[in-house]
């Protein structure tokens, strides 16, 4: 048993504690408990809750009114770990800048980024997105054709990045990629850019976008970008998705070629 003095005296670290790291917590409640608590209570993935509440409230084909409709469920009803609107405008223009002709996405979610990058293409441009999780891909294969992309335009490949990455050129014809976007799990960033870089499939001066490098945070990947000599690096400091209270950033590599 814990004396009550003990207690009492641990009571003033313990409020300081809560205070300096309430966002987290208040994050910690909105994105695995409430979610939780919901899947137990309704019995539908939370990701189809976010694709009922798109599908009655957003515009089909007009994909700024889809990502718009996602931003408020993230808002006011559950999180979502979508890139969301806040860093989306930075990956729009760094986008928008290069005018990649052929894009990768690695961990489609429900298809917030893909429809994002989707709208901001060139014509003829293609966007590959990569999603192991056949929930995640079932909602993503819907909210990306509500936005009005064909299979031309985007498209979906259900299956694991280190799989995939490997089989694009033969299985998926794409032969080298101008622009990447990694939001998958911030440990695999690091093996997949290598992967990348193993298979040629990095086109020269190609940019490769890795979300939350600030947090969660993927430091080994940002330390290999920065010291291996084969990019010029920078970080685009913004808040995490639709959390304005927590630091996260955009790493923004150029590739400069095989050396
Ligand atoms: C943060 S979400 C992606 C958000 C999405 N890019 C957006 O902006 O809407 C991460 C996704 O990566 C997927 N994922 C996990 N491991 C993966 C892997 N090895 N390859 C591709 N996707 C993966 C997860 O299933 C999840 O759907
Ligand atoms: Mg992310």
């Amino acid at each position: 048993m814990v004396s009550p003095a003990i207690a009492l005296a641990f009571l003033p670290f313990l409020i300081t504690l809560l205070i300096r790291y309430r966002h987290y917590l208040v994050l910690l409640y909105r994105a695995v408990l409430l979610g939780w608590l919901q899947d137990r209570l309704t019995g539908v993935p939370r990701e189809q809750r976010a694709f009922q509440y798109v599908l009655t409230h957003a515009i089909p084909g007009d994909p700024q009114h889809i990502l718009h409709t996602f931003d408020q469920w993230s808002y006011h009803c559950e999180h979502l770990s979508c890139v969301g609107p806040l860093k989306g405008k930075i990956v729009e223009k760094l986008l928008c800048e290069r005018a990649p002709r052929t894009v990768l996405e690695l961990g489609t979610y429900c298809g917030y980024g893909t429809v994002l990058m989707a709208a901001a293409l060139q014509p003829g441009a293609r966007l590959y997105t990569v999603e192991p999780n056949p929930q995640h891909a079932s909602v993503a294969e819907k909210v990306i054709r509500l936005a009005g992309f064909d299979e031309q335009t985007v498209e979906l490949i259900v299956g694991h990045s280190e799989e995939v990455i490997p089989q694009l050129r033969e299985q998926h014809g794409l032969q080298s990629v101008d622009f990447v976007f990694m939001d998958h799990w911030k440990r695999c960033y690091l093996r997949d850019l290598k992967l990348l870089e193993e298979n040629g499939l990095l086109a020269d001066r190609a940019t490769v976008l890795a979300d939350n490098v600030v947090f969660p945070g993927a430091p080994h990947f940002l330390q290999y970008a920065k010291t291996c000599g084969k990019y010029r690096c920078r970080v685009h400091r913004a808040s995490l998705e639709y959390c304005r209270a927590i630091p996260d950033g955009i790493a923004e590599l150029c590739y400069a070629g095989a050396r």
